[in-house]
């Protein structure tokens, strides 16, 4: 039975990865499956380590105030620079990597120097609240473009405070001695398998357990209700509940035929050789995976198939009169794809799962999604299921729907809400398939598990939900003037500029921060090495992106009118999911970057909406 060495509430010396700084941490947890400390450093970053990154403060001697004077100024300019440019290190993470660089370079010998050296800047290491350089004057505030400083300027600076915090980074019995080199090896080693291991969930979001039951049973209750709403002659909040149709009418072995076969087809159009290969961000343990990236490609296939389909006969009506059956067969898929993956989840390695769905709660874990890209070979199933059956489908929904209107209400071309709405969403799909590898750097492919809220969301919410407006207008003639025509029309685009900017500045960015087009924008560095955007979109609000796709969503939901609350659910669920979003995001982005993030959110102060919120 393994002792635990350190108890919660002790104040001792915890490692930040990826260098060989000690820091002042307090432990909050030991984790007894992972054998892993919680532990938080003074600027609020929560860690995992393990017992060998921890030592007691009794272990450590403060650094001499003398020795960081000696190094060459010219030297640490030319290293401490950022490819893309970044605000004033004063406050902020470079100050600690140039810190952090200064004490390596004296304890480290001459021969692994200059690795070292790169290592801790690349780490980009962030100090504890004391080891911050004073706030000096004005120019060190956020939002001002200047040229970092030298790492001496700044270490001059911030000599008072650093000599309370800094530490002697070798263990005692190094020094002096010949294998210093041999041991800083196996400290790397042993710095990258931490980095790699799965940290435990800390915090559970969703309402944590019971949140699991209630969002298991909601989510395809909410659909079915929308569904029975959306078939109601009346659809009035008042003309509540809707009649609930015969048992025998939720199944159809045809429609999940139709279901299957076009997920199977989409399947094929995603492993055909065709298109580029991208590569996804780096994982926990390094590697880089890679994504067929042809998803337009699929969409313009599926669109000539069923054009093809529709001339040779093909009645797309049986989408909108086989709704609520089809509806269920995804669902039954999706519930089979969740368990396959929750079983299969127990087979990942550690590093393969997500930070936050291994809570170890059947529930939670089969409704959050453990594994984090689970692939079959190099078939990526979160990946696939995101941005192809569903996303594809809710463009052939609202064209069948389109068709639905024109037989249900005799007309020899859909009304023009119905074509707004179409174009809209067309667009906006055709967009995201166009831009697919912009996908790779958001929340859902970088940090979220693959489980039953992605599948269900991905084959079920996306194409049953999000096609209402076009369900609704089938039989609810919805006449537009031109001035509001013109109006939605502007409006849309406006948002969608907003929207695509935004999301490819940041997608760019963290594709190539020295990206010479993206040379004007201001950063604030982070302890792990990647940097925020501060300035650009970024620097408007914290989630631009989130503000275009809201106006873009007001604008699909316009072109139904006011009669009815609806056509305006969509809207009303997009806010509260991106508010949410956002709030996730906030404590994921907290958690990462520590006080980095605060300053970030100190210099953007409104979150999605300038000046409001
Ligand atoms: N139609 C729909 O149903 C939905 C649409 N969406 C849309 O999908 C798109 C992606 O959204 P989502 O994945 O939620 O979030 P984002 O694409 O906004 O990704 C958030 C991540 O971006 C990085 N980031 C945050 N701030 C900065 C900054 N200042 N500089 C650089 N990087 C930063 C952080 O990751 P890191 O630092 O780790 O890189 C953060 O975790 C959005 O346009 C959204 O509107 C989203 C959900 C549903
Ligand atoms: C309530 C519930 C089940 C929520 C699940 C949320 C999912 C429906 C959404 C999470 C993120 C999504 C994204 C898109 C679709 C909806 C889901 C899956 C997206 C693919 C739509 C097209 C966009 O252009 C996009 C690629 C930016 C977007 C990415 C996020």
């Amino acid at each position: 039975m393994p002792t635990v060495k350190y108890q919660r509430g002790d104040m001792v010396m915890g490692r930040w990865p990826g260098s060989s700084l000690y820091y002042e941490v307090k432990v909050l947890h030991f984790e007894a499956n992972s054998q892993l400390y919680t532990v938080i450093y003074k600027d609020g970053t929560e860690l995992e380590l393990k017992e060998q990154d921890i030592k007691s403060a009794a272990g450590f001697q403060a650094r001499p105030r003398s020795r960081s004077r000696s190094r060459s100024p010219g030297r640490r300019r030319s290293r401490s620079r950022s490819p893309a440019r970044t605000t004033r290190p004063s406050c902020t993470a470079a100050a600690a990597a140039a810190v952090a660089a200064a004490a390596i370079t004296e304890s480290a010998p001459p021969s692994r120097r200059d690795a070292k050296l790169k290592d801790s800047l690349e780490v980009r290491l962030m100090p504890p609240e004391q080891t911050k350089a004073p706030e000096n004057n004005g120019s060190t505030k956020h939002g001002k473009q200047e040229d970092n400083e030298p790492a001496s300027k700044v270490n001059e600076k911030s000599e008072p405070e650093k000599n309370q915090s800094r530490y002697n980074l070798r263990r005692r019995k190094d020094d002096g001695d010949g294998k210093a080199e041999a041991k800083a090896e196996r400290l790397e080693e042993q710095e990258a398998k931490m980095a790699a291991a799965a940290p435990p969930s800390v915090s559970l979001d969703f309402g944590g357990k019971p949140g699991a039951y209630f969002w298991l049973l909601f989510l395809p209750a909410w659909v079915l209700f929308l569904v029975l709403k959306v078939n109601q002659e009346d659809p009035s909040l008042a003309n509540f509940p809707p009649p609930w149709p015969p048992l025998e009418s939720f199944w159809d072995a045809k429609a999940l035929g139709f279901v299957v076969l076009w997920i199977l087809f989409q399947v094929l159009l995603y492993i055909l050789p065709v298109g580029k290969l991208s590569e996804g961000m780096p994982l926990r343990s390094g590697e880089r995976l890679k994504y067929r990236t042809n998803g337009f490609f699929a969409m313009v296939v599926s669109g000539v198939a069923v054009a093809a389909a529709v001339q040779q006969g093909a009645d797309l009506t049986y989408i909108h009169s086989h709704f609520l059956q089809l509806a269920v067969s995804s669902f039954l898929v999706s519930v089979l794809l969740s368990s396959y993956l929750y079983v299969r989840s127990g087979r990942a390695a550690a590093e393969q799962l997500a930070l936050g769905g291994s809570s170890g709660h059947v529930a939670y874990d089969f409704f959050k999604g453990r594994e984090l890209n689970p692939r079959i070979k190099y078939f990526d199933l979160k990946f696939f299921c995101e941005m192809r059956p569903g996303l594809i489908g809710w463009c052939l929904i609202n064209f069948a729907l389109a068709l639905a209107e024109m037989k249900r209400q005799g007309l020899e071309a859909p009304s023009h809400a119905m074509i707004l709405v179409n174009l809209f969403q067309l667009l906006y799909v055709a967009d995201g398939l166009w831009n697919e590898e912009a996908i790779l750097t958001t929340m859902d492919l970088m940090h979220d598990g693959f489980g039953f809220m992605l599948a269900f969301g991905d084959l079920v919410w996306v194409p049953f939900t999000y096609t209402l407006q076009a369900y609704y207008l089938v039989s609810r003639p919805t006449p537009l003037s031109p001035p509001a025509l013109a109006a939605i029309v502007t409006l849309k685009l406006v948002g969608f500029y907003i929207f695509r900017k935004s999301n490819s500045e940041k997608n760019a960015f963290r594709r190539n921060p020295s990206d010479p087009q993206l040379s004007h924008l201001k950063t604030i560095p982070t302890a792990t090495g990647r940097s925020l955007l501060v300035s650009g979109w970024w620097g408007v609000v914290r989630h631009p992106n989130y503000l275009g796709d809201l106006l873009m969503a007001l604008a699909w939901s316009l072109p139904c009118g006011f009669s009815h609350l609806l056509p305006w659910y969509y809207m009303i669920y997009f806010l509260i999911l991106l508010v949410h979003r956002d709030s996730r995001d906030m404590s994921e982005c907290r958690r990462k970057y520590g006080s980095a993030w605060d300053e970030y959110c100190r210099t953007v102060r409104y979150r999605i909406i300038p000046r409001v919120y």
